[in-house]
């Protein structure tokens, strides 16, 4: 599934409208038509009605539609429109002319001293302004926002909280704060970001039944991780296997005190399907490996952190960082391992913050290397970006001119690709972030590039089951109670849910 930017949406419904074919006009019903019946669904027992605003493009269209839709089955509505100072968009006209023959009360806001006072119970539907706003708030429309904002009523907003950008960062802006938005067909690159996440609130995407052949042929570079993405991407394991079949993978981690993000690693990527691993570990977790972990077959260097790193040639996939604290020796160490590596190379946690404080280490990198860093780690290698936008924009460009794979780990993890394709996870839960979640996925990464699938499909498959274990824990036993080793633990369901 794409993430198309407002101009590609706006060319998915002109595709619509010719290829279908559909009026632009009735396209608007069945988006409002979807609105209204999620609306009815949702309200209270204590909702007193529904107080739509309303601007004068297509989105307030959508608005009035709503409005006509929620009245004709005796709510209340009463709808402002926000005078722009224009007629308004045809179908705007067309619905404004549908809704005088409703039971809504209609009016109009042409100054500030006609914004309306908002009382509780009520709904607040925001039509204001969509995917065709192309500059900051300002001004009357400012001002409604605002004080739409400090009503502190319930705020659901249709296709895009006002105010907000759909392609660009709206940091500073005056943006409408919605608890809910119902969207339309597919996820936006705004609703993906962190910095917008207080505004939209809990996302919908309605179905619309937009063309299903304008995706086909208008492949774009921003992604979505879903679960038939990933089922297209995880093979069913053949009868006649062997563990050789399925790869040999190393995990080199753990120092004293931090053996448990090495066993953490191990586990999960013994879970994620690799025919066999060899741990490499400081010589003090050599008995907690042993029996935390019997599958895996275990190497010691070093004493109390792993000082080197020998015989790397024969893995498959190596994954290293996880739990090495920071040791003066590790740089020697990365050399090492970049130097041994022939196939899958996965690098997390102190492997990072060891490249971040020898940056000459990136233009090292074995080509197709995975890279798991999380924002403050990407910061510390890659510097400081001014918000979430330029930070993903940051990530192609690294991933392009390393020829790595940037997986920049968040609510939407994003995994960026060397030609320039931006995947964004859909699975998790802010109980994930706990620690040796990442030392979970560092290890299921490296257990599937083991097994032969490639950097990119390593990446975007194990980000979905990291995730996807991570709600099904938390589905048992709450995203407070969640720890890492849950994780490890529903992998097996998380590939169940796959339906190979
Ligand atoms: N497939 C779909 O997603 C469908 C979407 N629909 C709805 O249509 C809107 C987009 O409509 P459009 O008329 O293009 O844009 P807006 O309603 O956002 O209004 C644009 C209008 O406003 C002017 N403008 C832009 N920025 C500002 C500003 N800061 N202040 C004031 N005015 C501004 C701009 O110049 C235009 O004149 C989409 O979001 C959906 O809600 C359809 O209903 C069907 C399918
Ligand atoms: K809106």
């Amino acid at each position: 599934m794409y993430i198309y930017s407002a101009t590609d949406i706006r060319a998915w419904d002109e595709y619509t409208i010719l290829h279908e074919p559909i009026t632009s006009i009735d396209l608007m019903e069945r988006a409002s038509q979807a609105c209204a019946e999620w609306l009815q669904q949702y309200q209270q027992q204590t909702t007193t009605g529904f107080v739509i605003f309303c601007g004068k493009g297509n989105n307030g269209g959508d608005g009035l539609a709503i409005a006509r839709l929620l009245a004709e089955s005796d709510h209340p509505v009463t709808v402002y429109i926000l005078e722009f100072g224009h007629k308004g968009t045809e179908d705007f006209q067309t619905n404004l002319a549908r809704l005088h023959g409703s039971k809504a009360v209609i009016k109009f806001i042409p100054a500030e001293e006609n914004i309306p006072a908002l009382t509780a119970g009520d709904i607040i539907i925001d039509a204001l302004l969509g995917s065709g706003l192309n500059r900051p708030l300002e001004g009357l429309t400012a001002k409604v926002v605002k004080h739409i904002n400090q009503s502190g009523l319930e705020v659901i907003a249709i296709d895009i909280p006002s105010g907000l950008m759909v392609d660009s960062s709206s940091i500073g802006n005056t943006v409408i704060t919605a608890q809910h938005t119902l969207s339309f067909q597919c996820y936006k690159p705004a609703f993906l970001v962190a910095e917008n996440e207080s505004f939209v609130g809990h996302l919908h995407i309605l179905d619309i039944g937009l063309h299903p052949n304008f995706p086909l042929e208008h492949p774009a570079a921003n992604r979505w991780i879903n679960q038939a993405l990933v089922q297209s991407i995880i093979k069913p394991r053949n009868k006649f296997a062997h563990k050789g079949t399925y790869g040999h993978a190393a995990i080199i981690a753990g120092s004293q005190g931090m053996m448990g993000a090495a066993t953490l690693s191990a586990k999960a990527c013994l879970r994620s399907g690799a025919g066999k691993l060899t741990t490499h570990i400081p010589a003090v977790g050599y008995t907690i490996m042993q029996i935390a972990v019997p599958e895996a077959m275990t190497y010691t260097a070093g004493k109390e952190y792993i000082e080197l790193a020998v015989d790397l040639g024969k893995y498959d996939a190596i994954g290293a960082g996880p739990g090495w604290a920071q040791h003066d020796t590790h740089k020697a160490l990365l050399e090492s391992i970049f130097q041994q590596t022939t196939k899958a190379l996965i690098l997390d946690a102190d492997a990072l913050n060891t490249m971040a404080q020898h940056q000459q280490l990136l233009e090292r990198l074995p080509r197709h290397t995975i890279i798991t860093p999380h924002p403050k780690e990407f910061e510390r290698l890659f510097g400081k970006s001014a918000n979430d936008f330029d930070r993903i924009q940051l990530a192609l460009k690294k991933a392009a001119h390393f020829k790595i794979i940037i997986v920049l780990k968040g609510r939407y993890t994003l995994v960026a690709t060397p030609d320039g394709l931006a995947y964004f996870n859909s699975t998790g839960n802010p109980g994930m972030a706990t620690g040796g979640s990442g030392d979970v996925l560092t290890g299921i990464i490296t257990g599937l590039a083991a097994q032969g699938y490639t950097p990119s499909e390593a990446a975007i498959a194990g980000v979905f089951l990291h995730g996807l274990a991570g709600d099904l824990a938390a589905a048992y036993t709450s995203q407070e109670s969640l720890i890492a080793s849950d994780l490890v633990e529903y992998l097996g369901d998380a590939f169940h849910q796959l339906v190979l």
